[in-house]
């Protein structure tokens, strides 16, 4: 079956989900050099479901049949790991694979030089593990996360930052030390009673430290706290920004 075109798609019931896809499907279109290739980053969340779902299309093409199915994918996480195999992917390790191609994923919130907040859904480490080891990492996200200049403008809920779960009272002392507003280690809700557990096996805590002028100095700062693992705080590392609306129309962002 041939890849459909963006063009010939149907809207999706929910409009959210409309500019999730129309973003994700043209970043994947625009980015995959189908010919030369060969191993594509898988990120986390809920746009980056269809890009999962366009490879999965392209999978099925006869005409690219033949290149995709040699793709190697590397997941970000438990949720990444199921959409490259529900698609019909190839799933590899980045033990097995440290140069990775291009990588998609989703963004909590980005800024006008594309650095990114991430971690709202407790996959920051694997994200940026991959992310980092990527040649192009191409965002995919809808109109709610751009910021119109810097981070924290509407991601309220904080910087997410994965924690080593012994260290959690001393990393939230020292986080309130470094000017967080407001520190709380993330909980499972009616889920799970106590606190999310990574797929690290790790502790989340979000800090609020209000907008972010400067956020590379404070990555660099919240990475220094002794028990901290990773920071949300996605910086220089973005190479363009897909960025979906409402009404199916996509904007691009170039670093
Ligand atoms: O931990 C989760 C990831 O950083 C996601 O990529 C991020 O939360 C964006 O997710 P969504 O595409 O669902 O907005």
């Amino acid at each position: 079956m041939a890849v459909p075109s963006i063009t010939s798609l149907a809207p999706l019931a929910d409009k959210l989900e409309s500019a999730k896809r129309a973003a994700a499907y043209r970043a994947v279109d625009e980015n995959v050099n189908f010919q030369h290739d060969k191993v594509i980053g898988i990120g986390s969340g809920s746009t980056v479901v269809y890009v999962a779902e366009r490879l999965g299309q392209y999978l099925k093409d006869p005409e690219y049949n033949g290149l995709v199915s040699q793709f190697i994918c590397i997941p970000t996480g438990f949720q990444s790991r199921r959409l490259i195999l529900d698609n019909g992917l190839k799933l590899g390790s980045i033990e097995e694979n440290s140069s990775i191609d291009v990588d998609f994923d989703g963004a909590d919130e980005i800024d006008d030089q594309l650095n990114l907040i991430k971690g709202g859904g407790a996959c920051l480490f694997q994200e940026k593990l991959v992310s980092t080891s990527s040649k192009k990492f191409i965002v995919v996200a809808d109109y709610r996360k751009k910021a119109p200049k810097y981070l924290s403008t509407n991601w309220k809920s904080g910087i997410p930052i994965e924690i080593v779960p012994s260290a959690y009272v001393r990393v939230a002392d020292d986080l309130k030390k470094l000017g967080a507003k407001h520190v709380i280690v993330r909980q499972g809700g009616s889920a799970k009673a106590g606190p999310v557990v990574t797929d690290n096996n790790n502790f989340l805590i979000d800090a609020d430290f209000g907008m972010l002028e400067n956020p590379s100095q404070l990555h660099d700062k919240i990475k220094a706290l002794v028990g901290v693992v990773e920071t949300g705080l996605f910086i220089d590392n973005a190479s363009r920004a897909y960025i979906g609306n409402a009404d199916g129309t996509v904007e691009v962002f170039n670093k």
